[in-house]
């Protein structure tokens, strides 16, 4: 039974939570200085929507997310105690002081570069890189200590979910880059295995499954069909862009009564 999924939902099968990335709020606000739109009432918007978790991934440069955007949501959301807070990034650069003062329910680790366009690789934790799970494993501890679980962003590898369990991982965040580009193509269901091996593993030694990256609404229904265990899921690029387009007619309507508005007669 996943608790982020109310029980009505659960009654209907549900079990997967869905944790809404606002990133891309971030990056449109910033394009001006009017604070528009608001990163904390988009918040609002998608938790009295249902949404049961909230993402941001708060990069050094600060191209999206701001250091006030993680302290206000966190602030928003003292009045949503059953949402779920994550705040994904590299703990070797910025992640851990943000950790460190807000103390979210849940530390996404993901070894992205400082400047990097988007995530697009999780952790290698043996081989060419045996030291990343020698830092990483303090870290996690020091997350545990402050109450805040910790998923390890991974490439769908079933032989690498053992070693994210051994450096001390809750959860593992799997990668799904490679599925989004091969669904609905030849690739798909060869893709789909990966994670289905890579989810079994997980599983087998005792990590929780999150997942994300490229996900949306075509996409979604046959990756938690197929993998089990799929606890949660952040969508941010897809599913911000679907806002815009399913919210076009309305905000269209919106304008027009206020052209009409102004050549309506006037009031006496
Ligand atoms: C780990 C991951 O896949 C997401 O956090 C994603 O990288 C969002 O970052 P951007 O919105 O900067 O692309
Ligand atoms: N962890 C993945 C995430 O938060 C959102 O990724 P995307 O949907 O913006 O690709």
């Amino acid at each position: 039974m996943n608790p982020l999924v109310a029980p009505e939902a659960a009654a209907r099968g549900a079990r997967t939570a869905l944790s809404v990335n606002l990133n891309k709020v971030a990056l449109l606000r910033n394009s001006r200085h009017l604070g528009i739109p608001s990163v904390t009432r988009a918040a609002t918007c998608v938790l009295e929507a249902g949404a049961q978790g909230i993402t941001v991934h708060p990069r050094p440069d600060e191209r999206h997310i701001r250091a006030h955007d993680v302290t206000d949501l966190a602030e928003l959301l003292k009045a949503w105690p059953q949402v779920e807070y994550n705040i994904e990034g590299n703990p070797f650069h910025n992640l851990m002081d943000v950790i460190r003062a807000v103390r979210p329910h849940q530390a996404t680790f993901v070894p992205d570069s400082t400047d990097q366009f988007t995530s697009d690789h999780g952790w290698q934790l043996g081989g060419n890189s045996p030291d990343d799970a020698e830092r990483l494993r303090p870290l996690i501890d020091e997350c545990h200590a402050l109450g805040v679980r910790v998923s390890l962003f991974m490439d769908p590898d079933p032989s690498a979910m053992r070693a994210a369990r051994e450096v001390g991982a809750d959860r593992v965040e799997l990668y799904t880059e490679t599925y989004a580009s091969a669904w609905g193509t030849v690739r798909q269901a060869e893709v789909l295995d990966g994670f289905v091996r890579s989810a079994e593993a997980a599983l087998a030694v005792g990590l929780e499954i999150n997942a994300g990256h490229d996900l949306n609404r075509d996409n979604l229904s046959d990756f938690l069909r197929a993998v089990p265990g799929v606890l949660e899921v952040s969508i941010g690029h897809a599913l911000i862009a679907d806002a815009l387009e399913l919210g076009y007619a309305e905000t269209i309507r919106a304008y027009q009564r206020s052209i009409q508005n102004a050549f309506a007669p006037a009031r006496s």
